[in-house]
């Protein structure tokens, strides 16, 4: 509980770097896209797709060419689904600027998930991922072996579009919370429950493949926000505020090394009716939210 209590962020005057972030549901096949970064900043991590938002364009339709270039598929702006905002802030280091990264989903596009020299796609399942596993969670050795061939494959140079799980979406794996970013284990399990129930509601979400009564939390994201995920229930966004305070990612696929975005410190996750945007645009500095 005392990390959502405990935030209270930097009143120093910080610069927003705008990105995207953007994550593919397939809600009747039970499915989540994720890719695999094969360079540059977050190799060797899971993640949506998206991008810095580049100057003179506006957030969706960074979000749009983002997906576009890192995934192949093809979205129009209105089925942009847009989800929340992660305001990371690192206090190891002064001039670093605040990541504002806004993140959608969508669930219809054109195209099919190929691989591109920077992130290979791989599906996991969505009801199975609705509570962030704890660390001794065996989430890569779930990973079948077929599953990885894709990316085995682009990371040898080639690229190649994923092949449906041949056992169908119940075969499909966990989503490997822990080669993420470090904040994506707090809210993602969040969003794809808020996800989930609003779809359950209209009947969706592949049948009866989310159990009516998801079962507990994990310890770990009880104490992230999930006190109130009742109350939340009709609230449209989240906005989850984090401080880095550095350290060494232990986690990453080689060990990791030292970075400013590195351990997760005091962090809040907040559901909101409105995201105050307007208020973000073009904003040179930075106050405490709310
Ligand atoms: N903690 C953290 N730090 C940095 N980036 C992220 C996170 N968590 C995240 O989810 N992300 C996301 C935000 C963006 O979607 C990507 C990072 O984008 P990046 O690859 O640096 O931007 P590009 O514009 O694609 O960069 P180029 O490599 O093309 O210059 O991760």
């Amino acid at each position: 509980m005392a990390t959502t209590d405990a935030i209270s962020l930097s009143p120093k005057i910080k610069r927003h770097k705008q990105y995207t972030l953007v994550i593919p549901l397939d809600l009747h096949g039970d499915r989540v896209l994720l890719g695999y970064k094969l360079r540059g900043f977050g190799q060797g991590k899971y993640n949506g797709y998206g991008g810095k938002v580049e100057p003179n364009e506006t957030v969706i339709a960074a979000a749009v060419r983002e997906l576009h270039e890192e995934s192949g598929l093809l979205v129009e702006e209105p089925a942009m689904i847009q989800r929340g905002v992660l305001l990371l802030e690192t206090v190891a280091d002064d001039t670093s600027p605040i990541l504002e990264i806004h993140v959608f989903t969508v669930e219809t596009w054109e195209g099919t998930e190929t691989a591109t020299d920077e992130m290979t796609p791989h599906w996991f399942s969505l009801s199975k991922s609705l509570t962030a596993p704890t660390k001794s969670t065996p989430v890569s050795g779930s990973i079948p072996p077929s599953f990885l061939s894709t990316s085995s494959a682009a990371e040898a140079g080639g690229v190649e579009e994923s092949q449906p799980h041949p056992g169908g979406p119940h075969d499909l794996p966990v989503i490997p919370y822990f080669q993420m970013w470090e904040e994506s284990r707090v809210w993602l399990p969040h969003l794809l429950r808020h996800v989930s129930s609003s779809e359950e509601g209209r009947g969706g979400v592949g049948g009866n493949l989310i159990s009516p009564e998801p079962s507990p939390p994990a310890a770990t994201a009880a104490s992230d926000g999930d006190r109130n995920e009742t109350e939340n229930k009709g609230k449209k966004y989240f906005i989850h505020h984090v401080q880095f305070i550095g350290g060494t990612d232990m986690d990453a696929v080689d060990g990791g090394e030292y970075s400013v975005w590195h351990g997760m410190g005091p962090r809040r996750l907040d559901w909101v009716d409105e995201l105050p945007i307007g208020e973000w645009e073009g904003r040179k500095s930075f106050k405490t939210y709310p």
